[in-house]
């Protein structure tokens, strides 16, 4: 069973350790800081690494910066226009900040 679930098109940047952070909405902030989550892809469930939870905390759309867009290996604009694709309409982020620790 997995914690959290990435799209599969960003699994080998998580891996190689490129991203570091994903934007998620109210229903995945909950997670702690040092918590370890079993991380899978979205679209088979199939779990490829395990993750440490550093940081998370609320960020609104206008205030991502481009600190944001390198943790997450994008160009700011990028990652704006990934974030409406996921979250369409969707101002109030939660911020979850990680390190890889484990591969499947
Ligand atoms: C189900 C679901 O929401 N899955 C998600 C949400 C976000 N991501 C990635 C996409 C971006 O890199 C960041 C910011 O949202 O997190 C994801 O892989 N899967």
């Amino acid at each position: 069973m997995n914690d959290i679930t990435f799209f599969q098109r960003f699994e080998s940047d998580i891996v190689a350790g490129r991203k570091t952070i994903t934007l998620r909405d109210a229903s995945e902030s909950h997670f702690t800081p040092g918590q370890q989550l079993r991380v899978g892809r979205y679209e088979d469930d199939v779990y490829f690494c395990t993750i440490e939870v550093i940081s998370v905390a609320p960020v609104a759309l206008d205030q991502l910066t481009d600190e944001h867009a390198r943790q997450e290996n994008m160009t700011l604009p990028q990652l704006k226009e990934v974030i409406g694709e996921i979250y369409p309409g969707l101002i109030e982020l939660y911020a979850i900040v990680f390190k890889r620790v484990a591969t499947a």
